[in-house]
């Protein structure tokens, strides 16, 4: 399983290694457009921030006031009143930073969700190959720990960078002001605390980049022990699982541990520079004051807003590590973004739409026209998955596809829903181009059900529905009768509002294909496409679905993935599929008689099979 978290890895590594090269402001600044809606908050908040932040400089120069002033003077009350001017100070920044609070923490959160919304949009509309090609766990930790990391980054980096920099700048010219040397002695770590900083960014998106990637393999890794912990319990595998599992763990905990000890790096300069500037100032100053030519005041305050400063310097690690970790994560984010959706239709209908005048060709029903196709991520120099197929299924007919393993089977069949795209040669549906058609439009004539039933977290009604496309007034008793699945819902608690799926009721493999079933035949479609639906049925229930099928196979064009004579007995005509072509086409018996691949592959003797070869080639 690591080796598959590895593998899907692929995609993103390109960036990772150019990770350096980027600039993480013009990653960021692919934010504004989420952002731009709440700006007039995001600002209004900076901008009590700032306020807030400044004012607390004016707390040393009512100290300033206070040492040189009443304290100087022996005035009580002026040092009463000086108190009562720095608690209301005090009590001030308090409430504009609770308000900076206020401002940002609901409008940060819409930011967050329309980010998510618009990814989990995107990931819906990308095509097969591109979920062929990503693993599972890098989605999500895309639409989980990415986007949170942005919204932090919106709250609190992105304002206090701004804060914190406004604020040491005014610190700076304050101390200036009150005594330029002094002033000077405290800059001087300036220009070398910049350099350090633009390595430690540099080197620390590297690593963020790293880590956060790693992340995303561990997540698929968990996602696959929890989906399969069947099969990890069956063949006692938790072991070999723990041990690939710790391995990654490791492998982030490296990365984790190498980001920490960068920022302790930065961390301890950022400290340590600006603690030694202020202390050779102390001791200037001191001396200042002893020979006379500095007030104990104009110390007092220098200090203090020295000190003031010390929080703003000493973040500016955290705040940079924390912005170049969100513009890792937007740079992830738009990674899935950026893929490009492919366009609804190739070709307006008509230009290839409808099919050749003349030439004797039929134009009613299923048509596969010289289809090839090749996997995008196939090997190179491999040979085509499909090459040449021709194959018609007549209006009303039922056509059965057999053929060894990896002959190619279920790739036919996701051509018609146009799971994937042909690579060349078309598939027609009554005379027109599948490729012509708006997806919709396709998916309310065509209706599929595949060989691994799937169900959603939802009641058995919504998941039938779910195949019910554009039809009126969808029936879903007669669908779940079809299927032969109404006696096992009536039993189940809430009969059809039954929750099942991953959180809901656990049904058996036969159960969830039967629903499956009736999910494709709900929506009473033109033309249907099962993928050996009956595969998980016992020989009984098979016998009921098959007794019921047949009378909705009647009314629709169908090709159905076979591997049993069972289920080929269904179907007007048998098509064979070897060698990425169809070799054979006529019936049951015909095919029994004229073709030994076809008799081995129904008597179960599958060994001379070139398919089984090409599948093991393939892998
Ligand atoms: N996403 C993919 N990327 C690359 N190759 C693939 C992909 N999916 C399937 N293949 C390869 O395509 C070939 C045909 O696979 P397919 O699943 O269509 O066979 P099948 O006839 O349905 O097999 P079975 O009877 O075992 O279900 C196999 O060699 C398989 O390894």
């Amino acid at each position: 399983m690591s080796a598959t978290a590895a593998e899907s890895a692929a995609p993103r590594d390109l960036t990772a290694a150019d990770g350096g090269q980027r600039s993480a402001v013009r990653s960021l600044l692919r934010l504004w457009p989420y952002v731009r809606p709440v700006r007039v908050r995001l600002f209004s908040a900076a901008l009590v921030a700032v306020v807030a932040s400044c004012l607390g400089l004016v707390i040393p120069l009512v100290l300033k006031w206070i040492v040189d002033g009443p304290v100087a003077d022996r005035d009580t009350g002026g040092v009463w009143l000086g108190g009562a001017l720095l608690l209301g100070v005090g009590v001030l920044e308090a409430v504009l930073f609770g308000l900076r609070r206020w401002l940002v923490a609901r409008p940060l959160a819409g930011v967050e969700a329309s980010l998510r919304g618009d990814l989990y949009g995107h990931m819906q509309r990308l095509p097969v190959a591109f979920h062929d090609r990503w693993s599972s766990g890098q989605l999500l930790s895309r639409a989980t720990t990415d986007l949170q990391l942005l919204r932090l980054f919106l709250a609190f980096p992105l304002t206090f960078l701004l804060v914190n920099g406004t604020t040491i700048v005014a610190g700076c010219v304050i101390m200036l002001v009150q005594e330029w040397t002094l002033g000077l002695v405290i800059l001087t770590p300036l220009l070398p605390l910049m350099v350090l900083c633009s390595l430690f960014e540099v080197r620390y998106s590297l690593a963020g980049r790293r880590a956060q990637d790693q992340l995303g393999d561990l997540t698929t890794v968990i996602e696959e022990a929890v989906l399969g912990v069947r099969i990890i319990k069956g063949f006692g595998r938790h072991r070999s699982q723990a041990r690939a599992f710790r391995s990654l763990s490791e492998r982030l905990l490296g990365t984790e541990l190498h980001k920490a000890r960068l920022l302790a790096g930065i961390m301890g300069v950022i400290m340590a520079l600006p603690e030694i500037a202020l202390g050779a100032a102390l001791v200037l100053g001191t001396l200042q004051v002893a020979d006379g030519s500095l007030s104990a005041g104009t110390l007092v305050a220098f200090l203090s807003t020295a000190l003031a400063l010390r929080w703003p310097v000493e973040s500016l690690g955290y705040l940079l590590a924390m912005s170049n970790e969100a513009a890792t994560a937007t740079d992830r984010y738009f990674e899935v973004l950026d893929t490009p959706i492919p366009p609804d239709t190739d070709h307006p209908a008509g230009v290839r739409g409808a099919a050749p005048p003349g030439g004797g060709l039929e134009v009613t029903g299923l048509r596969f026209e010289g289809v090839t196709f090749r996997y995008p991520d196939a090997a190179p120099g491999t040979a085509p998955t499909l090459s040449g197929v021709d194959l018609h299924i007549r209006q009303g007919e039922t056509m059965a596809l057999v053929g060894a393993t990896g002959s190619g089977k279920t790739t036919l069949t996701a051509l018609v829903p146009r799971l994937h795209e042909v690579t060349s040669g078309r598939i027609t549906l009554d005379g027109t181009d599948i490729a012509a058609m708006s997806r919709a439009q396709l998916r309310t004539l065509v209706a599929v059900a595949f060989e691994e039933p799937t169900l959603f977290s939802a009641s058995v009604e919504e998941n039938v529905l779910m195949g019910a496309g554009g039809a009126q007034d969808p029936d879903v008793d007669r669908a779940l009768r079809v299927a032969q699945a109404d006696g096992f819902v009536a039993a189940l608690p809430h009969g059809t509002a039954t929750q099942v799926g991953e959180q809901g009721l656990s049904l058996s493999g036969g159960q969830r294909q039967r629903l499956a079933l009736a999910r494709a035949v709900v929506g009473t479609p033109r033309f249907l496409v099962l993928d050996d639906p009956l595969s998980a049925l016992d020989v009984h229930t098979e016998a009921a679905v098959e007794a019921a099928l047949r009378e909705v196979l009647a009314a629709t064009t169908a090709l159905v993935v076979a591997h049993r004579p069972s289920t080929v007995l269904l179907a007007d005509r048998v098509a064979l599929l070897s060698g990425g072509r169809v070799t054979a086409v006529g019936t049951h018996h015909e095919l029994l008689r004229g073709d030994a691949e076809y008799a081995a592959l129904m008597s179960g003797d599958q060994a001379p099979q070139r398919g089984r070869e090409r599948k093991r080639s393939a892998r």
